[in-house]
């Protein structure tokens, strides 16, 4: 039978709720290009829909299955009726028919249930290739094994001990790898490990490697670089000495290290003028996006090996794809190994425990290299217990943890310790007192020093940027209520004021996400500090400055790889499809963790509950891509 496309596009978006006018263009396009009489043209229209929106969103693919016998399209408090969509066999016939209709080269593709705009589905199959070649077994020789040892007393302990030190069996299983990741929650001491895997690697091969660190955006690399060098201040021995000396003094963005121009996509660095590395290290990778990492492993040299460091918990890469969490999969939990790593780790370091073999080889072969740290170095007690029961997603046992804030944690200043919980409506009718209490000690400080030493006690953190309970709207109420709009000139500044930059400028050195504070200088005139790593502060006049906002509340999405003594994290309302599509598990968990010391959470157990069992995961096909890649690499 076939259907055409009912009524104008107009009529069409009146009756459906969530795609945009771009969504529409899209599915017109390519189910118009079918001409007359195709069969189940409604269904194949709504199918392109509702990939453009999943695209939107950050999923690299729309699952077929996901959306078979699935309403769709609907809100029920504007009556929108929405979609409904047709049991599975008839949603792939739809599909199936009109990609046949389609002209080659086709810019759709349905691979396993999945159907992705080409641009994704080649960046996944070119991910998983490189991978999947850097899977294939290395050999680690006696003479390496030798030299490794030799400095390993330098690393780590290596007396026996009953427990695990999953950052030794990490550093230990890196080394015989060309790929691996490094996973872990804030403070297991990724970077403690990724230094001293530096090292092991040097001294395994003749101190001759060329090793680039890089992150996705400048502030993370220059925490990076922050903590490799601290790190290293307490690595000390003769022996380590010209290893430290070949290590790289810096890390770079993955734009600068891949020669992107600021807007385009093109890349100075791809497969026909290589990186000149040997290995290279990818910090906070949960903020890589799927078409950024596809750019990374085509620069990569081929003898080259990769090493991804990140938190698979953490909020995905604000473009499409979740390359970490697609890659770390249910390994998180899995201490179980190939007896080829069980063999090679105990004779790297016997004193280890024995590691368990896993049944299957096949299954071990992705699992092998994604290295979990367990143990918070930083952090414990309530804060790391509740972020382990939101992360295992129990709202019950979470909200049991937290305290009740009362009115005297926002007298002074806050210090809380642990997690406590507060209604938002309460903190609404609190907020002036709130303000105050939060961020007493910045706007009270008499000296730039004693100034920026407050400027991260606290942060205010919210999912949205836009809205009641967006960062823009919270700053504007922030400052009010501490009665510093009055005091403000008219680009906005005054002394004390916390910023944020919005974009990066590599000429000043300030990059997106870099936080600095107004303040005079001797002369008495407002000029923006910034912190510098190796100590003091910089200043810039506020004209040179590149775009700025206020910082007093900001996004869970922008603080990510940041921390503060004290965070107030607000849950809003699901009054928004923006808030519902935003408000997850991995949110809650991304916001809380940025917290040292005390978390004051606005949430009703309800909402918060809601939250919890909302994941963010996001469509995609690049961990089955790579299973199948590597059952056919190790044949
Ligand atoms: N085995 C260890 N023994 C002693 N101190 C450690 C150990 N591991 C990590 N640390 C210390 O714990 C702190 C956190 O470690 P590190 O910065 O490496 O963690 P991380 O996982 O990279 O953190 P984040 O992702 O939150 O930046 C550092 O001060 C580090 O020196």
């Amino acid at each position: 039978m076939s259907v055409s496309l009912p009524g104008s596009l107009e009529a069409l978006q009146r009756q459906l709720a969530g795609p945009e006018a771009i969504d529409f263009y899209f599915a017109r396009e390519f189910s118009l290009a079918h001409g007359e009489g195709l069969e189940h043209i409604e269904v194949w229209f709504h199918c392109l829909l509702a990939l453009s929106v999943a695209q939107r969103q950050g999923h690299t693919c729309l699952v077929l299955s996901e959306i078979a016998g699935q309403h769709w399209f609907y809100d029920s408090e504007s009556e929108v009726k929405g979609y409904s969509f047709p049991e599975l066999p008839l949603v792939q016939k739809a599909v199936e028919l009109a990609l046949a209709q389609l002209t080659t080269p086709n810019p759709l593709v349905l691979d396993n249930g999945r159907l992705y705009s080409r641009r994704f589905w080649n960046f996944e199959q070119e991910v998983a290739r490189a991978l999947a070649e850097r899977c294939k077994p290395e050999s680690f020789t006696d003479a390496q094994v030798t030299q490794v040892q030799k400095i390993w007393p330098l690393l780590f302990s290596a007396l026996p001990d009953n427990s695990q030190d999953w950052q030794q069996v990490a550093t230990a299983g890196s080394l015989g790898q060309r790929f691996s990741i490094i996973n872990g929650g804030p403070g297991t001491g990724k970077t403690y490990t990724v230094t001293r895997l530096m090292l092991a690697l040097q001294a395994a091969h003749a101190n001759s490697l060329t090793i680039q660190l890089a992150a996705p955006t400048g502030k993370a690399a220059q925490r990076l670089t922050e903590s490799v060098s601290a790190s290293l201040q307490r690595i000390e021995g003769e022996a380590v000495e010209p290893l430290v000396a070949r290590l790289p003094k810096e890390a770079t963005t993955l734009h600068r290290l891949l020669g992107m121009s600021r807007y385009g996509v093109d890349c100075r660095r791809d497969a026909q003028n290589p990186l000149n590395c040997d290995v290279l290290i990818v910090d906070e990778v949960s903020m890589v996006d799927l078409a950024l990492m596809a750019r990374t492993v085509r620069a990569l040299p081929v003898h080259a090996r990769l090493v991804l460091v990140g938190d698979a918990e953490q909020l995905p890469a604000v473009e499409s794809g979740n390359v970490l969490e697609a890659l770390v999969g249910s390994e998180v939990h899995s201490s179980r190994v190939s007896a080829a790593l069980k063999n090679h780790i105990a004779r790297l370091c016997p004193h280890l425990p024995e590691m368990a073999v896993s049944p299957s080889e096949a299954a071990a072969i992705l699992s092998d290299r994604v290295h979990t740290l367990r143990t918070s170095q930083r952090f414990s007690g309530a804060l790391a217990d509740v972020a382990a029961a939101i992360q295992a997603q129990q709202a019950e046992v979470a909200w049991e943890m937290m305290t009740k804030a009362g009115p005297t944690d926002w007298y002074g200043s806050l210090s809380l310790e642990g997690v406590a919980q507060l209604p938002l409506t309460m903190a609404v009718a609190e907020i002036k007192a709130l303000a105050q209490a939060s961020f007493n000690r910045l706007i009270t400080a008499r000296d730039l020093n004693t100034a920026m030493q407050n400027l991260n006690d606290c942060r205010w953190l919210t999912p949205l940027r836009r809205g009641q309970f967006g960062s823009q709207a919270l700053n504007g109420q922030i400052e009010q209520a501490l009665g510093l709009s009055a005091r403000a000139g008219p680009a906005g500044h005054y002394a004390g004021r916390p910023v944020m930059v919005l974009e990066n400028h590599y000429a000043l050195g300030l990059f997106n996400g870099d936080v600095g504070l107004v303040w005079p200088d001797a002369s008495g005139r407002l000029k923006a500090w910034f912190e510098v790593p190796q100590g003091g502060y910089r200043a810039f006049s506020l004209a040179r400055l590149p775009k700025v906002e206020t910082v007093f509340a900001m996004t869970v999405h922008k603080s990510q790889g940041s921390e503060f003594e004290q965070v107030v994290l607000l849950v809003p309302p699901a009054a928004s499809r923006q808030a519902e599509s935003l408000c997850s598990k991995e949110l809650l968990y991304t916001g809380l963790t940025r917290a040292r010391k005390g978390c004051l959470l606005l949430s009703d157990k309800t909402r918060f509950s809601q939250v919890i069992h909302t994941r963010h995961h996001r469509f995609s096909g690049l961990r089955d891509i790579l299973l199948q890649n590597l059952a056919g690499t190790q044949e």
